[in-house]
């Protein structure tokens, strides 16, 4: 909807023919965005993969991230030769520790001047209500980062540019599981003083570890960042913090699970953050803390005794 708003013809690829149908014939898709009473005319639906995106020159990926590589390989080759891939996902690959850019780059043969990366405090439900939202669109080559933000602003979406693509993807992936503790928290009773303190444990260990896996510090500043820290964590529209808050109020993973609408990427994202802060030598408390939640059925105060409680340290 962004991207028709901003002046494109766009192409959505869905893998059901009654979704294909139904943006088509009465453009909505009532499964993804109940509240987009009418997507723009400039959006139209495929469900060949080659046809959708024959003649992109932009292809945004938007996958359940866990499942990207298994969903984009049956695209590679099908992109145009100067065509740029954008993934707007927020994880980390559990098994192989892989950033979306790698999954994405890798499992296309992509050079990473054509891939671009799309993040910030981005709830898809305020930017389809065209709420004045704000992103930081980054690459390694300056050129397609403006081409792509140029593609997505709009009078109420405005695009930032980057060169810090790790640290996008170390931003978005990570307070995934901040906010899962956050909403925990929440659920479990505790109020803003709690909420602020994961918050803020929350970004100082994203930040070590993003700026050990080779991002700059300020990405962590920035929209991508506290930004999205922020959005995710003050809102029951966030899928993470949901998930967190139905912890939080005594539901099980499973029954967490079944409640909660959408895919919670923080869930398998936990797992492979406590194994990149192993690989990078960096203490991860919190993932390790929300680790234990999501494995070993820690509880609320559990977890924020763990994250807590032992040795007084310096800031
Ligand atoms: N929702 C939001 O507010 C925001 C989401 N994002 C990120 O965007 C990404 C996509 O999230 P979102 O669009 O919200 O919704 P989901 O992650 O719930 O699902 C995205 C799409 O992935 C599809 N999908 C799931 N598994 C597969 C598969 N194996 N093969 C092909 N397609 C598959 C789903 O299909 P189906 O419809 O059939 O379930 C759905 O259409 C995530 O990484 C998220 O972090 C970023 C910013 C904001
Ligand atoms: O990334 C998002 C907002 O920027 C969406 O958050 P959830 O995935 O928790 O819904």
């Amino acid at each position: 909807q962004v991207l028709a708003d901003a002046g494109n013809q766009v192409v959505m690829w869905d893998i059901d023919p009654d979704v294909v149908g139904e943006i088509n014939s009465q453009h909505s898709n009532t499964r993804r965005l109940p509240n987009a009473k009418r997507l723009p005319d400039a959006i139209i639906a495929e469900g060949d993969r080659a046809g959708a995106v024959s003649g992109a020159e932009i292809v945004v990926v938007a996958i359940a991230a866990q499942h990207a590589c298994e969903a984009l390989t049956q695209f590679k080759g099908l992109l145009g030769h100067d065509a740029i891939a954008v993934s707007l996902m927020k994880g980390i690959e559990r098994g192989t520790d892989r950033r979306m850019d790698q999954v994405v780059c890798q499992t296309l043969d992509l050079d990473p001047v054509r891939f671009a990366a799309v993040s910030g405090p981005n709830l898809s439900k305020e930017v389809a209500a065209r709420e004045p939202s704000a992103t930081v669109v980054a690459s390694a080559d300056a050129d397609t980062a403006m081409k792509v933000a140029r593609a997505c602003t709009t009078d109420y979406f405005k695009a930032f540019v980057s060169d810090d693509v790790i640290g996008l993807e170390m931003c978005g992936s990570l307070k995934n599981v901040t906010a899962l503790a956050v909403g925990m928290s929440r659920g479990a009773g505790f109020g803003e003083n709690t909420a602020a303190m994961i918050q803020a444990r929350g970004l100082a260990e994203l930040t070590a570890l993003g700026e050990a896996c080779g991002a700059k510090s300020k990405t962590f500043a920035g929209l991508a960042g506290v930004g999205d820290l922020v959005a995710t964590c003050g809102s029951s529209l966030s899928r993470n913090y949901t998930f967190g808050f139905n912890l939080g109020q005594g539901k099980s993973i499973e029954e967490a699970t079944r409640v909660s609408k959408g895919v919670a990427e923080g869930v398998p994202t936990t797992d492979a953050v406590v194994a990149l802060g192993r690989r990078y030598r960096v203490e991860t408390p919190l993932a390790t803390a929300m680790s234990h939640v999501l494995d070993q059925g820690l509880s609320c105060r559990g977890m924020i005794d763990e994250l807590f409680g032992g040795q007084i340290t310096a800031e």
